[in-house]
């Protein structure tokens, strides 16, 4: 058994440390507010503890599976995936950030043994054509376009649960006119780009030579600030401009745990697995509720909700399937 840690313990807020060991975590650390949503503040990276210290206060979801699963066994796990940099690694161009064919296995055999969903900043259309599976549940442009399956409403709620859920529907028109102006703004700077989410515009910088990084970024920051119904959230080397409405991939998580028929159940154990700030929304729901598993994607120390941690995609991997053996072993034990 892993190491034992009680859930008030993991709550505590851990100490920003920091120890930069590539361009994503370099860059990752820039305007780290130690907020949720990702929210873009110019701040100092604070300083530097080692991985040690900070697996000590985010034990690994692998070494700690055991006391997890022991968590489990009464309860309803419900499975909550984030996409870039959890599902898929981190790659130079957004287009190609494939999952591999393992872990669409793995994501496959955990929704068969668990309500599925990944919530992701990309469109849904774009996530699904990613994952390409129809066992999971999509939920795109950061929880803002949500596809609940209509067989997990009551049956008399149906209608209400008929067609995609998109709280910022009456923002498209906007989001096109800004996506004009961002498109304006970033033209003249090599290697940006523009990801059109559907609710949401990304503005890539990781392609962008270091120097040009805060002049995108400003630029970017002053055309956001003079329209009041968008705001601006940082990740990996990007910047998501969003409709300033308050939902985000926490909501999204209660809104599909609602959905799947989980809201008024006393034993349902949320698990989340993310690596960006957006997702740090979705940790705090879950340790909002005292109970479930918020597990960060990352090989070094970062400031987080989350109480687990796994290093990269390929421990998420292990973790998947093994959360999915374990499943399959406890359901043909009570056969
Ligand atoms: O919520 P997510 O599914 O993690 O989406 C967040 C952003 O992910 C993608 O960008 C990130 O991954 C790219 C591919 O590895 C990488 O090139 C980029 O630098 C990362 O920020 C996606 O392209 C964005 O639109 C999402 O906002």
């Amino acid at each position: 058994m892993g190491l034992q840690m009680s859930h008030s313990n993991m709550q505590k807020k851990v100490k920003p440390c920091y120890g930069p060991l590539n361009d994503d975590d370099v860059d990752d650390h820039d305007n780290n507010d130690n907020g949720t949503s990702g929210s873009l503040a110019l701040i100092n990276p604070p300083v530097v503890a080692s991985y040690d210290s900070w697996v000590m206060q985010h034990p690994s979801a692998l070494d700690t599976f055991d006391s997890i699963t022991k968590e489990a066994k009464w309860k309803k796990v419900v499975v909550f995936l984030d996409y870039d940099g959890t599902l898929s690694p981190i790659v130079e161009d957004p287009d190609k950030a494939f999952m591999s064919a393992e872990m669409r296995m793995a994501v496959r055999e955990v929704a068969k043994c668990f309500p599925t969903s990944i919530i992701s900043g990309r469109s849904r259309e774009k996530v699904k054509e990613f994952v390409q599976l129809s066992n999971v549940y999509y939920a795109g442009s950061h929880g803002m376009d949500i596809l609940a399956p209509p067989r997990a409403v009551k049956s008399s709620d149906k209608k209400a649960n008929e067609g995609a859920f998109q709280p910022a529907k009456l923002y498209l028109p906007a989001i096109q006119e800004i996506s004009v102006e961002l498109e304006d703004t970033i033209r003249d700077i090599q290697g940006a780009m523009l990801e059109d989410n559907k609710f949401c515009i990304s503005v890539h910088y990781r392609q962008v030579q270091p120097k040009d990084h805060e002049v995108l970024k400003q630029r970017v920051k002053s055309l956001v600030e003079n329209r009041p119904d968008f705001r601006l959230t940082e990740g990996k080397m990007v910047l998501e401009v969003r409709p300033s409405i308050e939902w985000n991939k926490g909501d999204a998580l209660n809104y599909l745990l609602d959905t799947l028929g989980f809201s008024n159940s006393k034993d349902v154990l949320p698990l989340y697995i993310g690596d960006d700030r957006t997702d740090e929304d979705a940790f705090k729901v879950i340790a909002g509720r005292h109970e479930g598993f918020p597990i960060i994607v990352s090989s070094i120390p970062k400031d987080t909700i989350a109480w687990y941690s796994l290093r990269d995609t390929s421990e998420v991997l292990a973790f998947l399937l093994r959360l999915a053996k374990w499943k399959k072993s406890e359901t043909s034990f009570f056969k």
